[in-house]
């Protein structure tokens, strides 16, 4: 089981100082899309450049031109791109035609998607990479989290990697981990405490400990 770090309430240099605290315990770091919007792919290409050892992934969210925006996010160095669960099948095939050609791996956030499991099947035969269900910000603030979703992927994909966002904290951090999700995100969960390096360190214990 791996851990991202999903950063999207800062900015290049503040992505950097933080990504620097944590990097010890983390696998891949997640230019979030609030940050892409704010910095464009240049957030994308500056972590990559200061942390090449770290997986860059590009929280593009692509809906439409899934080759294309693939293309464009692989040329910034980024090694895994997301693409909507909710976008057309062809969004979905030219972005995995995309980065085999460039050697990038596609995840599939399936936000805000309300036939999970029949649409995860579907998805997983398209030849994704990770596909992850994801509980949004503004689901969160309703008091929503994705852990039932995460057991109803994980029935029926078959070929993917499983993972899972939103909301997840130390302190719930154990009932994601007894699902047994291939990647674990988290953003605020350790961005938002004092010790970031402290509050990773004991993710990555428990994600270890499994
Ligand atoms: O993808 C995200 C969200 O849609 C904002 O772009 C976050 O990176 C994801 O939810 C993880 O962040 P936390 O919910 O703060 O753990």
């Amino acid at each position: 089981m791996q851990l991202q770090l999903a950063l999207d309430l800062v900015d290049i240099p503040e992505a950097k100082k933080v990504v620097k605290e944590v990097e010890a315990y983390i696998d891949i770091v997640e230019i979030g899309t609030p940050v892409v919007i704010n910095e464009g792919l240049r957030a994308v290409k500056e972590i990559k450049e200061a942390f090449p050892h770290l997986q860059v992934l590009a929280d593009l969210k692509i809906m439409d031109a899934g080759g294309y925006e693939v293309m464009k996010a692989s040329e910034a160095g980024a090694d895994i791109i997301t693409v909507l669960g909710a976008s057309d099948n062809s969004t979905i095939q030219g972005a995995v035609v995309e980065a085999r050609k460039q050697n990038r791996k596609i995840m599939v956030d399936m936000i805000n998607v309300k036939n999970l499991e029949e649409r995860a099947q579907e998805i997983d035969e398209l030849g994704v990479d990770y596909i992850c269900v994801h509980s949004g910000y503004d689901h969160q603030a309703a008091g929503k989290n994705s852990f039932e979703e995460l057991n109803s992927i994980k029935r029926v994909v078959k070929k993917a990697k499983t993972a899972i966002a939103g909301g997840i904290k130390l302190s719930t951090l154990p009932e994601v981990i007894q699902a047994s999700p291939d990647l674990v995100i988290v953003g605020g969960g350790i961005t938002g405490l004092d010790d970031k390096a402290a509050g990773a360190a004991e993710m990555r214990k428990l994600i270890r400990q499994g």
